[in-house]
Order: structure tokens, then C-alpha cells, then sequence
């Protein structure tokens, strides 16, 4: 039976409590979100996950493992210390880690702890044939995220488009993936988990475009290298609770616990 405390209670964390509400192995003791969040976080739990508790910290516990659906900030708040204390934690905010000096971080907090920290799949596929490609070397890594328009708002897109009166799929972004994650942070989990599987952020180019006509979050990847060359086309359903998210990081997350929970592991 694995104890799990998760950080955050949105899209991604509802879903994952629902998916596994009657999984006896992977047992939900905390969830950690902020004070302004308590409320809403409460009330799915106690639907959930009624025997778990709701708050603001770990606190002093110590689950078997740490798992972050939350966002950027959570990993300095919440996994860092965790990691320097000895829990294994699992991120799904991995476009935190294009951040200058973060992914060191992390890697060295988990060494002081003498534990180790999973970065998720999440919304994108053939991350373990990427990672393995690059062991041989890797000539290039092209990634094209295609979303629909209303995706894009909030973004620096508004400013230089209007994303109400696109006809057509449109170019947003051209460049490395550390560019890309610099001006679309929120979109930058696949872009930033590619580079850290294959060439790194500045090597890997990226091309985000916004589509009129789109109702998935496309995720297109070409890989080129020693191993050969692969292709992959992702048509992520968007989630209801935030269209932002595809619905395979949800799945990616219970994927990744039920490896660690169950004997079996694939
Ligand atoms: N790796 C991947 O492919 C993907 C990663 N993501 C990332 O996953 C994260 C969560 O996504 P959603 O569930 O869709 O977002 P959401 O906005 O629906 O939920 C976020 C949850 O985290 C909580 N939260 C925010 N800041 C926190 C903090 N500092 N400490 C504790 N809790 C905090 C919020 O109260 C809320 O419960 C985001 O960072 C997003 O960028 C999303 C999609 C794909
Ligand atoms: O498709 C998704 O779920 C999210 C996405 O593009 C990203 O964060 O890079």
C-alpha cells in the first residue's frame, strides 16, 4: 500500500482522486493547496478521498511519496523541501523546470536527501524513446503544439493577434523551447519535458500555433538521431475543468502511481 500526500486540487488533482478513489493500493493521506483554495479542495476531497486530510503543508508527515499537480510555485514551496528531507516526489509541472538553475535544484536536493524525484510524462508520449534516443545522440528535435485559439488567451499571443478573428491556423511562436517557455510559461510543460528528455532547451525547436478550428491540444514531435528518426502525433482532449490541460496528464499521473503501488510496473 503506498501513502501518497498530492500538492493541489484542480483539473489534474480532481481527476486523479476520482480515478483512484477505489484503488486499495494507493492510499490518499493529504492534500496540500493554498488557503484561498481550502474550501473548494475540501469539498472534492470529501467526496474523493474521505479519509484523507486537507492543508497547508506536509507539516511533519511523511508520506511514502510526494506528488505535485499544482504549478510552478509548488515545487519551491513544497517538493524542494521534501526532496532535502528524504521523500520521493513525483513533479507534473515540468515546464517549472525551464527556469533558469531549477532542474539543478531539484536534482540536487533529492541527492542531500538521498531520494530521487520522477518527472511526468504528462500530456505527451515517447518521452522513454526520446530519453533512450538520446543516450545514442540526437540530431534534431522538432515540436509543434497546435491548439485551439481561446487556448492561447492570456498569453503574449493576445497582444500581437486576434485570436477571435483567426480564419486559419495561425504561427504564434517560432524558436528554442527556452524561448518558448520564457513567453508561454503555461503552456511550456510538453516543450520543457521534451528538452529534458532529448537536447535540451536550447536545441529543441519549438512552433506553437493557434487554430480557429481546433478542439484538441495537438502535440506534433519529429525526432531525428542515431537510433533513426521518429514521428509522433498527440490529439489531447482538453479537460472540462481547464481546457489548458489535456486529459492524458490525468492519466499520466495515476499511470505513474500505480507503478510505484502495484507489483507489477510498465
Ligand atoms: N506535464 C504536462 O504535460 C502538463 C502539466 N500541467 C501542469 O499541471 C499543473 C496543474 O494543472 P491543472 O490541474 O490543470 O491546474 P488547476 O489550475 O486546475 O489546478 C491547480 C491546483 O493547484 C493548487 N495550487 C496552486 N498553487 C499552489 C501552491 N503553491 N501550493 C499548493 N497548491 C497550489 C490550486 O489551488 C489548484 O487546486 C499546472 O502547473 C500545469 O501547468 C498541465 C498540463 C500538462
Ligand atoms: O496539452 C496540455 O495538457 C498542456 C500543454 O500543452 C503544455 O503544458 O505544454
Amino acid at each position: 500500500m503506498l501513502h501518497v500526500s498530492m500538492i493541489g486540487c484542480g483539473a489534474i488533482g480532481a481527476g486523479v482522486l476520482e480515478l483512484l478513489k477505489s484503488d486499495p493500493e494507493v492510499v490518499f493521506d493529504l492534500v496540500i493547496v493554498p488557503e484561498n483554495a481550502l474550501d473548494n479542495a475540501g469539498a472534492t476531497v470529501r467526496r474523493l478521498a474521505p479519509e484523507a486530510k486537507v492543508g497547508l503543508g506536509l507539516n511533519g508527515t511523511r508520506p511514502d511519496l510526494l506528488v505535485e499537480c499544482a504549478g510552478h510555485r509548488a515545487i519551491e514551496e513544497h517538493i524542494i523541501p521534501a526532496l532535502e528531507s528524504g521523500i520521493a516526489c513525483m513533479v507534473v509541472s515540468v515546464g517549472a523546470l525551464s527556469e533558469p538553475g531549477l532542474a539543478e535544484r531539484l536534482e540536487q536536493a533529492a541527492q542531500r536527501g538521498g531520494t530521487q524525484v520522477q518527472l511526468l510524462s504528462g500530456a505527451i508520449g515517447a518521452i522513454d524513446a526520446l530519453a533512450a534516443a538520446s543516450i545514442g545522440g540526437l540530431d534534431s528535435v522538432v515540436y509543434t503544439g497546435r491548439k485551439p485559439a481561446g487556448a492561447w488567451k492570456d498569453t503574449p499571443a493576445e497582444r500581437d493577434f486576434d485570436l477571435d478573428a483567426l480564419t486559419e491556423a495561425t504561427v504564434i511562436f517560432e524558436g528554442s523551447a527556452r524561448e518558448a517557455a520564457r513567453l508561454y510559461p503555461k503552456n511550456a510543460n510538453v516543450a520543457a519535458t521534451l528538452s529534458l528528455a532529448g537536447l535540451g532547451l536550447d536545441r529543441t525547436q519549438v512552433r506553437l500555433l493557434a487554430d480557429p478550428d481546433a478542439t484538441e491540444n495537438v502535440h506534433h514531435v519529429e525526432a531525428h538521431g542515431a537510433f533513426g528518426g521518429f514521428e509522433l502525433t498527440m490529439r489531447g482532449k482538453p479537460l472540462a475543468a481547464n481546457p489548458k490541460t489535456s486529459a492524458l496528464t490525468v492519466f499520466s499521473v495515476v499511470r505513474a502511481l500505480n507503478n510505484r503501488a502495484h507489483a507489477l510496473s510498465i
